[in-house]
Parts: structure tokens; C-alpha cells; sequence
């Protein structure tokens, strides 16, 4: 008897297979995808597939080295063994191009992470194909990034329990890690994850093309960023694989239409799970929602397969989960539009309206006097933190949503003075005033001839956006963010004694209304949104009447006010 494997917690909703109009909007969708370049050619594959073999053999050659160190004799040395693992999008199949692999080494019990950082690294240091090697012991997964022949390689690596590592072992036993640290569950569990979902879903290629164009979908939408709030690539890889669960038979072209209605219609906060969450040997949490409060807490909660299962949308707020239903509400629309002749594959890629669609937004702006790696320490923790100020905004009784936009920008100016560094601080980020100051603007690696001279420093700065819909009802009623705002500066200002000199680090927030976000927001030959009565020119003088008013100094002051939305736009410094 030949019954059909039931993939997931439920049975499927439908099991019948694609018409020939429904196959025809495949190709269709393949060949959209192709414009988008989302395939990479067959030589570029062929590429991978030979660096990861070179990585197999520098990381038995790493083993053994080890090992040897370690008094072994050469045939246990040997036998050590040690393996290359995949994850993310190369392990899945839907890299393009631009994308890189994801990989985990897997070494023996006798081998150290301190190994990794020395003896490996130096391996990978001999070989010509490298190009940049930037090993990062500290961070919270323990990673070198490298290039190797053009190719981007994040490196991870995991320690088992394991006297021996076969090129026959997979991490699927969840005995395995037992006895591992914190470090090496977390590198582990990026390839069991992923190697979890294929298996759990029915027609792995059909899979990968609807993941693909939900790929392109997202970020096109701006809703595709685990750290501000939106699913990242795991979590709409899980719920790409449950909508195939649910159609085992179908093709991507139905996948992606069945994708946006059930999710749409998805009794949130009802988890999504590709199969019952399993207990296990560790002393670990596993996502359960009758035990933990924050758990409970959860919108829309995605949940990973392998033990210990985890929520991958963790993030996700009330004003994040509005914005990702309508553009699910937008996706059915756009699909059953493509599904009867209406519209085609392109317009459901069509880029967001975000920089056009609200009235207000608050501009979070962090900047560094001092090294490029000091900036990246700073704005990468207030990114980190950002969701936690749209948290505490949305509660306010006036605010309706509070759209947090997917991607900080980034500029650099060179100044001389304090002068100077305090008159880009006060004329940075508005339509307004931004010409004044283009003089003083880096220009980026490729264009700079010669290194600065001595007397120049740098001034990095980050900007983070989020959009505001105010409630219109309360226009007469003042909107108070002062108390989020201070919040917000206290938790990134109080992290470290390090970000608490003013003189380096400094955080502000400023008010904007739609006409004057800066030009760095659009892409270039996008129409700046205009006011219908009074078309503003580039070259726009300074008026002396703002409407917004300047940062009150560059130095960091605990004092933030940014009154009365509606009515009087103001600009807030800490
Ligand atoms: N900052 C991070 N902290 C922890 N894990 C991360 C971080 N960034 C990435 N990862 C892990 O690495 C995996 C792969 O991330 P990556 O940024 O390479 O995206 P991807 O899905 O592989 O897409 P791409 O095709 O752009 O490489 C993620 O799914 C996640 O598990
Ligand atoms: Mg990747
Ligand atoms: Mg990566």
C-alpha cells in the first residue's frame, strides 16, 4: 500500500496538483526570477561546490594538527576526522548570485574553539585564494568571516562530545549535544534547523522556488529584518515550508497565492510548527507558551523544528505584525490578479511606499566621532535596541502604528573642527538643510585617491527610521514621546561605560514630517513626494522660519521633548 507521507501536525488542506494554467504562471514566475537574478549560473555553482571542498580538506588537515599536537599517532590523528557542514540560504538552494555560504565546522572533542581562532585560521591565511579574513572570537556566535576567491564565507565552528568526527555523521541526533557550551549549541543549530525544514517539507524545489520569491518579495516590501521587528530568513523559510506542508502537491505559483491567504487568515498568535515540539536531554527552554510568560507573549509565532525549538519571530510587535498582514492582505490581492490575467509576477516585487506613506516619522541617528569600529559597535547596538523604542511608542495612546523601516543609512563626513562636526550634527538627515553640508561628505573607498590628511577626523553616522501613523481623532491631545524616548536613550546610553562618553557616541532623535526626509531615503530618479501648492527645489535656501527646530548642541543631554505630534515637529538630543 502506498500511502502519502503526512508532513506537519495536521493533515494537508488539499492534495490535488497543478492545472496547465497554473503550471503555465510557474514558468512564468521562474522566468521572473530569473530577471531578478536570483539564479546563479551553473559555474558560479561549480565554484561553491570546490571551495567547500577546500574547506573539507583544510578542516581535516586543521584535525589533524592538531591532534598531532595533542601527542596522537598519525592513524588516530587521521581518524579524527572533523566536517563541513552548510546552513542558511546555500544550504537551503536559494542563494543567488550575491550570496554567501554559511558554514559550520565540526570538530572533535580533543579540538578547541581557541584552535579554530589560531591553527585553522593560519590554515586559511596559507591559501592564495583568500582574499580578507576577519575573525570575530567575541561575538555572541563565535564567527570568521572571509572571502575566498570572491566569494563571501561566514565560518562557524562546533566542538562535539565526540572522540571522532566521520564524514558519514549528521546532527540530526539530538543526543549529540549533550556536554556542549552555549557557543557551540548555537553554531550547531543553524544547519539542524535547516536541515530539518527540507525534510519536513514535501517537494524540497517546489519549496525553494516559492521561498525564492518570497526572498525577493520581502525586503522589497521592507518587511524582512529579524532585528527591527520583521521574520528573517528562517522564519519565512518555516512558513514557506508549512504552506507546502498544507499543499504537498502543488506548484510554487499556488504555494506563494495559498501563502498570503493562510497566513493572512491565521489565527495568530496560534504558532506556526512544522512538527511537534519535542522535549530533550538538555537543561535547556524549549518554546512553550502554558510555562513562560514571553512566550506567551509572542504575536505570530514561528517555531523551529529541531530541539530545542525555538521562536524565530521573537521580534515581532504589534505595529510590525499590522504591517506584515497588509502586505499579506496586498499579496492575495496581487496573486489572484496574477492568477486571473490581471497583473503579473512583477507587481507583486513592486518596492514599498514607505518613504511616501506617512505624515510624521521619528529619524533615530547615531553617530560616532572616532573609528570606523567604534561606530559599528555603537549603531549596531542601538539597531539591536530600535524594536524596544517602537515597543514603547506604540503604547502611546496616540500612536496607531509605528513602522519601523528595515534598513539604517549610512554617511560619513570629514570635518576638522568642532565647529564644523557641530554644523553637520545640526544640518545632517533633513531636506532642507542637507546641501549645506554635502562639502564635508566622505566619499566612499572607490572614489577617495588619497588617504585624508592628518588633521581631518571622521564623523560616522547611522540613521534608523520609523514611520508614524498618529490618530487623528486625538489631533487636539498632545502626544508625549519624551518618556519613550528617554527610555530608549537610558538602555543604549547605560549598556556600557564605554558608550556613555558624549564626546564619542551620541544618540538623537529627531521629528520629521514627510516633506523633508532627506535624500539618502530614495533611490535615485524616485519622485520625492511634493506638496501639491509649493514644489521645493534642491537648491533651496536655508529658511530662517524652520518649521523643525535644530538639535539643541551635538553633546548629549538626558533631555528629550518631542511634543504635540501633530501640531509642532521638534527635534530631540541626547
Ligand atoms: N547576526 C547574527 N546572529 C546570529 N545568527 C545569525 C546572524 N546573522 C545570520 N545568522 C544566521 O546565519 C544564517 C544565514 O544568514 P545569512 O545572513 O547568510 O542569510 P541567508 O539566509 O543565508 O541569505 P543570503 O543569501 O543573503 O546569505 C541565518 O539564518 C542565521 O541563522
Ligand atoms: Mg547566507
Ligand atoms: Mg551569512
Amino acid at each position: 500500500m502506498n500511502y502519502q507521507k503526512i508532513y506537519g501536525i495536521t493533515g494537508p488542506v488539499s492534495t490535488v496538483g497543478p492545472t496547465a494554467a497554473e503550471n503555465k504562471l510557474n514558468d512564468e514566475l521562474i522566468q521572473e526570477l530569473k530577471k531578478e537574478n536570483s539564479f546563479e549560473t551553473e559555474l558560479e555553482t561549480e565554484k561553491r561546490v570546490n571551495i567547500l571542498k577546500t574547506l573539507q580538506k583544510l578542516t581535516e588537515e586543521f584535525v589533524y594538527r592538531v591532534s598531532k599536537k595533542k601527542n596522537m599517532s598519525d592513524g588516530m590523528a587521521r581518524d579524527s576526522g572533523g566536517k563541513v557542514f552548510t546552513f542558511g540560504s546555500y544550504r537551503l538552494g536559494v542563494h543567488g548570485p550575491g550570496s554567501d555560504i554559511d558554514t559550520l565546522i565540526v570538530v572533535p572533542k580533543h579540538v578547541s574553539r581557541d584552535d579554530f581562532f589560531t591553527i585553522f585560521a593560519e590554515l586559511l591565511r596559507g591559501r592564495e585564494e583568500i582574499e580578507e579574513i576577519a575573525p570575530v572570537p567575541d561575538a555572541f556566535v563565535p564567527i570568521i568571516k572571509t572571502q575566498f576567491s570572491g566569494i563571501s564565507i561566514d565560518l562557524l565552528c562546533a566542538r562535539l562530545d565526540l572522540a571522532q568526527i566521520p564524514l558519514s555523521l549528521t546532527l540530526s541526533d539530538k543526543n549529540l549535544l549533550r556536554n556542549l557550551d552555549e557557543k557551540d549549541l548555537r553554531a550547531i543549530n543553524g544547519t539542524r534547523v535547516t536541515d530539518e525544514i527540507l525534510e519536513l517539507v514535501p517537494k524540497p524545489n517546489v519549496f525553494r522556488i516559492a521561498l525564492r520569491a518570497v526572498k525577493i518579495w520581502a525586503p522589497r516590501r521592507a518587511i524582512y529584518a529579524n532585528v527591527f521587528g520583521f521574520p528573517g530568513g528562517v522564519a519565512w523559510a518555516m512558513l514557506v515550508a508549512r504552506i507546502c506542508q498544507l499543499y504537498p502537491n502543488a506548484c510554487s505559483a499556488v504555494i506563494l497565492n495559498r501563502f498570503f491567504k493562510i497566513l493572512l487568515e491565521w489565527k495568530w498568535p496560534q504558532p506556526v510548527v512544522l512538527k511537534p515540539i519535542e522535549d530533550g536531554p538538555l537543561q535547556v527552554r524549549v518554546w512553550n507558551p502554558k510555562i513562560y510568560a514571553q512566550d506567551r507573549s509572542h504575536r505570530m509565532p514561528v517555531i523551529t523544528p529541531a530541539y530545542p525549538s525555538m521562536c524565530a519571530t521573537h521580534n515581532i510587535t504589534d505595529s510590525t505584525k499590522k504591517v506584515i498582514l497588509q502586505e499579506f492582505e496586498r499579496g492575495v490581492q496581487v496573486t489572484n490578479d496574477i492568477f486571473t490575467n490581471k497583473k503579473t509576477w512583477a507587481d507583486l516585487f513592486k518596492k514599498h511606499e514607505f518613504f511616501h506613506k506617512y505624515k510624521f516619522y521619528l529619524t533615530v541617528v547615531a553617530s560616532t566621532r572616532g573609528s570606523t569600529e567604534q561606530h559599528l559597535k555603537w549603531s549596531g547596538f542601538v539597531e539591536s535596541k530600535l524594536r524596544l523604542l517602537v515597543l514603547k511608542l506604540e503604547t502611546l495612546a496616540g500612536i496607531k502604528l509605528a513602522h519601523p523601516y528595515i534598513k539604517p543609512f549610512e554617511t560619513t563626513y570629514n570635518y576638522t573642527s568642532d565647529e564644523e562636526c557641530k554644523e553637520i550634527m545640526e544640518n545632517h538627515g533633513t531636506y532642507k538643510k542637507e546641501d549645506s553640508i554635502k562639502k564635508y561628505i566622505k566619499p566612499s573607498d572607490e572614489e577617495s585617491t588619497s588617504e585624508d590628511p592628518e588633521d581631518t577626523k571622521q564623523f560616522h553616522i547611522t540613521t534608523m527610521y520609523i514611520g508614524l501613523d498618529v490618530n487623528v481623532e486625538s489631533k487636539k491631545e498632545k502626544i508625549d514621546i519624551h518618556v519613550p524616548c528617554n527610555e530608549f536613550f537610558n538602555i543604549c546610553r547605560n549598556f556600557s561605560e564605554e558608550f556613555q562618553n558624549s564626546e564619542v557616541f551620541s544618540l538623537i532623535i529627531k521629528y520629521l514630517k514627510l516633506y523633508d526626509l532627506p535624500n539618502e531615503v530614495y533611490d535615485e530618479g524616485e519622485t520625492r513626494p511634493v506638496k501639491k501648492k509649493s514644489k521645493r527645489k534642491k537648491h533651496e535656501k536655508e529658511h530662517s522660519n524652520d518649521s523643525i527646530k535644530r538639535p539643541k548642541s551635538t553633546h548629549t543631554t538626558n533631555d528629550s521633548t518631542l511634543n504635540n505630534i501633530p501640531e509642532t515637529p521638534a527635534s530631540s538630543t541626547n
